[in-house]
């Protein structure tokens, strides 16, 4: 077992956040380990004035990382698993997935208290695709305009005006004591989360199984499931972050689990919905099952429109 490691995280308050969380959390389960954050600016971090579904999408967040990793400069790296790509790079595994925070999408205002009090053309801000066409399809009055940046950014850039209303995910805000920001929580039904929201994932180097045995422990059965789940649907349907693509997984009665899956035109006119249920042990084979229900539903045709610019 190593007597010291070393955490490689971005720099945004909700990375080091998380970094700090899984320090905290090796400290206390490893008394004797001497636990170092090494702190580094991704690619993603430093393009901020450009849409990231145009210019590589989840990558840009974790190569770095995973350079620091190659080169013994870090041993693990933590991840909003929803910034994972589905395929790692060769040399990498996760060596375990967390117990998930509240995978849901927030409401955050400070004038209204739900999307439904929201007068119309009111302007909401978000990037996501997922999260434009679910509230496209409801509200079709709606002007929603892009916002990037970190969660502080993004809250700053609501208090300045810009926006009347913005959608950011409630993980973040509650991981940062933001929670009071959050107006109203979005059913998961209106607004079907991202594949992998809220879980965080530990990265290492697939040749060190020291850490595999070490990290272990952090992994959560259930949240691991469901991130499977998911992000194999993802993968089945060739997901990114320039797909409108929500994946959600729940654990009924402690050994079911039930998939949830959406593929929608961003303009909010069309979406195709399916869901199913399989056992714990059969996560990815669930998430191959609900994406095929997708393609069934007409999923093929709308990724094909967005892939040809419609
Ligand atoms: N896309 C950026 C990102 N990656 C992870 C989170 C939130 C925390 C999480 O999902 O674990 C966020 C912010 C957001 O979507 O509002």
């Amino acid at each position: 077992m190593p007597s010291r490691v070393v955490i490689a995280t971005r720099e945004s308050p909700l990375a080091l956040w998380q970094a700090n969380h899984v320090k905290a959390w090796l400290e206390h389960r490893y008394p004797q380990l001497q636990v170092e954050l090494l702190g580094m600016t991704t690619q993603g971090d430093r393009i901020l004035d450009v849409t990231l579904n145009k210019i590589g999408g989840k990558g840009l967040f974790v190569k770095e990382l995973e350079t620091a990793l190659a080169e013994g400069r870090a041993d693990l790296a933590v991840h909003s698993m929803k910034d994972v790509p589905m395929l790692l790079p060769e040399g990498f595994m996760l060596a375990a997935i967390g117990e998930r925070e509240d995978p849901r999408d927030a409401f955050v205002s400070s004038k209204y208290r739900h999307v439904d009090e929201l007068p119309e053309g009111s302007v909401v801000g978000t990037s996501s695709l997922r999260r434009e066409a679910q509230l496209r399809a409801r509200r079709p009055d709606l002007i929603i305009k892009p916002l990037r940046g970190n969660v502080g950014t993004r809250l700053r850039k609501l208090d300045d005006g810009e926006f009347d209303a913005i959608i950011l995910a409630a993980a973040g805000l509650k991981r940062l004591g933001l929670g009071e920001r959050i107006a109203s929580l979005i059913d998961v039904n209106d607004s079907l989360p991202a594949p992998g929201q809220g879980a965080l994932g530990l990265e290492i180097r697939s040749d060190r199984l020291d850490l595999l045995a070490l990290l272990a422990p952090f992994n959560d059965e259930y949240s691991a499931a469901c991130v499977t789940a998911e992000r194999t649907l993802s993968q089945r349907l060739n997901g990114s972050c320039q797909v409108p693509l929500a994946a959600y997984c729940t654990v009924e009665d402690e050994h079911f689990l039930r998939l949830r899956g959406l593929v929608a035109y961003p303009d909010g006119s069309h979406s195709v919905y399916a869901e199913s249920n399989g056992t714990l042990k059969s996560a990815a084979a669930l998430g191959g099952q609900v994406a095929d229900l997708l393609r069934t539903e007409g999923a093929t045709s709308i990724l094909q429109a967005l892939a040809h610019g419609a």
